[in-house]
């Protein structure tokens, strides 16, 4: 059974007498132990169909369909319900880590936020984890790390304890929308890398959201590309990138250098 079950999602923003349908019919699976990547154009539907799972849709959306978590239907679901699964069994990482943090307080007093608030854990037991956790997530030296402010770390590293402070509580469910586009190309395999490890040894659910094909080409387990907020296509990796059957995959997997596309 899929961890996620997005069917027939539609979601609408109205303002003044304008009505803008976003999301149109989406319909795909997450499965766990799985990365699935979604692809498309600025303004696609992608990073809205990403908040729709996370409860975070904009004011006044309208939205309708079905994201089935484990049983459990998102769509409709009130918003304090929602609040309580956020952050600890679905997660998201956003583009910008520099944004992600707050400059006046410690990286360790960020990220065990949600623990203590969540799971009502001491500071001192809740410390210990976020050490344990920087760890799994490869910053360097995470007993020191827990101490400092974000201005005191690079772009990559920042976003490795974005990562952390995601996957702290435990989550079945983890969002990452554009994780690498703002980092040096330098430091964006080792993310991807990290995505993939995290994903198979927690056995996460991933949707990966990127407008850069070549980076769903060398993670994604299942591509799905949107365009004008409707899927276009679905299907594994390779089937995909070797035999695309719509003309937009087509001119994505053409607009790449060769190399970088890797069955
Ligand atoms: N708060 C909002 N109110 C109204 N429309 C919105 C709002 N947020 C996004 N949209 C519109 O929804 C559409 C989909 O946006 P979305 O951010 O999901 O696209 P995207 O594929 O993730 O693109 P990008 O890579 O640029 O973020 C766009 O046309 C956008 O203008």
């Amino acid at each position: 059974m899929s961890t996620i079950s997005i069917r027939d999602l539609n979601l609408s923003v109205t303002a003044g007498k304008k009505t803008t349908h976003i999301l149109k019919d989406v319909s795909f699976d997450l499965e766990a132990g799985r990365i699935t990547g979604v692809a498309g154009a600025s303004g696609s539907g992608k990073t809205q169909t990403g908040l729709a799972v996370m409860g975070l849709s904009p004011a006044g959306a309208e939205l309708s369909g079905s994201i089935d978590f484990d049983g459990v239907e998102l769509v409709g679901m009130p918003a304090k319900q929602h609040n309580r699964l956020r952050g600890v069994q679905l997660s998201m990482v956003f583009q910008d880590p520099a944004s992600a943090f707050h400059p006046m307080l410690t990286v360790g007093d960020q990220i065990t936020d949600h623990l203590r608030h969540h799971q009502k854990v001491s500071k001192k037991d809740a410390l210990a984890k976020a050490v344990e956790i920087l760890g799994r997530t490869r910053v360097p030296h995470p007993k020191e790390a827990v101490k400092k402010y974000p201005h005191q770390f690079s772009g990559g590293q920042l976003q490795r304890i974005a990562f952390a402070s995601a996957i702290i509580c435990d989550p079945k469910v983890l969002i990452a929308d554009e994780p690498t586009t703002a980092l040096d190309v330098t430091v964006q395999a080792g993310i991807l890398r990290l995505l993939r490890e995290l994903c198979d040894d927690l056995d996460l659910a991933v949707l990966l959201v990127t407008h850069d094909f070549g980076v769903l080409s060398s993670v994604a387990d299942t591509i799905v590309v949107m365009k004008n907020g409707v899927v276009v296509e679905t299907g594994e990796r390779e089937a995909v990138i070797t035999a695309p059957q719509h003309e937009y995959t087509r001119s994505l997997i053409e607009s790449l250098p060769g190399a970088e596309v890797s069955p």
